[in-house]
Parts: C-alpha cells; structure tokens; sequence
C-alpha cells in the first residue's frame, strides 16, 4: 500500500449510521456489558462502525460501516470481517431476544463481493428454539438486489443465567 493511500485510510469519516423510520436505537452494552469490543468497540475508527436498532416486532437490525482496515481482496471486506460482524450482531440479536448464548455454529454463505467505505444494512431473526438451542438467521445487504452475505447462527443458552 503506498503512503498516499494510507494517509486516505486514516482519515476520519463521518458515516451515516441512521436506522429506518419505526427503528429504536438498540442499547447493546446495557444489556450484554462493554464486552462487544472486537466488532462494536471503535464507534470512530477505521475498522467497523455500528450501531444497533429494533423495529417494532423487535428483530434486531444494525447499519454497519465496514472500514478500510477490513479490507480482504483489494477494495472489497475480508470474508472474517463480515463473519465477526455475523458472530456479534446474531448472537445479540439472541441476547436481545431474551436469550443468554453463546455461539455454538455459525454459517456464513458469501453471496457478493462487500465494497469497504460503506454503510450496509443487517437484519436478523429468530427463527426457532428447541430446548437450549436458539437458531437466529440475518443477512448484509445494501437493497434487495444486492445481498452480500447470510449467515445462520445456532446459539446455546448458557445454563444458570
Ligand atoms: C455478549 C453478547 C453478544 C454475543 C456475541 C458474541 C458471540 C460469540 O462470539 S460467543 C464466543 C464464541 N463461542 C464460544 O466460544 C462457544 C464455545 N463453546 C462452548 O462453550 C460450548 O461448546 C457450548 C456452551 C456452546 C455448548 O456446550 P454445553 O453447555 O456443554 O452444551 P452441550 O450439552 O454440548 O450442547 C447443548 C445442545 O446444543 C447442541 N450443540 C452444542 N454445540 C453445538 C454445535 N457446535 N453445533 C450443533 N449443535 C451444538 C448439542 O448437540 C446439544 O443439543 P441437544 O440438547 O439437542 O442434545
């Protein structure tokens, strides 16, 4: 990368992380603590910006700045970015469901290629749960045509919480 080009990288910003009319903002840390740090924790850095939000049936959506520190494949997200942004936002989206998880699977089917420096649209579901097994689906998209990534996430209660 030439010094030019990383001067333009460290440059800061400002990103529209605004949700849709009927969204609420969705406070993360007063329900999970201060521990979503890897994706959520730079709410002005370089690598992701997010914010969460819950429409009024309460799913759980995010807009989600992938920077230029997630850059994979020359201007284009690293598929592990977009996995983390997965891991953290559909495991929330469970915590936000009134579910205590962690992790268990997680799949990831990269559908396009993600553009960095822009603002995406994550929506997330839960889809079913069986005993302590909690199946939350979601998809990264900017618009219908153009979805980039879907991922399904199958989360364990952690027992005692
Ligand atoms: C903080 C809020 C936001 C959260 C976002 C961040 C999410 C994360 O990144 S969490 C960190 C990544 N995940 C982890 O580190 C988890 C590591 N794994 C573990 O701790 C354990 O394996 C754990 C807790 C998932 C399951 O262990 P344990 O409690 O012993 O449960 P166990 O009895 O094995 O399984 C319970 C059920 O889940 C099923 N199950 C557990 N793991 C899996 C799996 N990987 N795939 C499929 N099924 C599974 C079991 O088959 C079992 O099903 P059934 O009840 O039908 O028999």
């Amino acid at each position: 990368m030439s010094a030019s080009n990383r001067v333009s990288d460290t440059a800061n910003p400002s990103v529209d992380l605004s949700g849709e009319e009927g969204w609420n903002e969705f406070d993360a840390p007063s329900l999970v603590g201060d521990s979503l740090r890897f994706v959520s924790g730079e709410p002005d850095g370089n690598r992701f910006r997010t914010r969460y939000y819950r429409d009024a049936e309460q799913h759980l959506h995010a807009r989600i700045w992938f920077g230029p520190e997630t850059e994979g494949p020359p201007g284009h997200a690293h598929g592990g970015s977009i996995a983390a942004v997965m891991d953290e936002a559909l495991g929330l989206a469970a915590w936000a469901a009134g579910y205590p998880i962690v992790v268990g699977n997680l799949n990831v089917s990269f559908r396009a290629m993600l553009p960095i420096k822009k603002v995406v649209t994550l929506e997330s579901q839960v889809v079913s749960v069986e005993g302590r097994k909690v199946m939350i689906h979601g998809k990264l998209f900017c618009d219908e045509e153009t979805v980039y990534a879907e991922g399904q996430c199958l989360c364990i209660t952690i027992p005692g919480r």
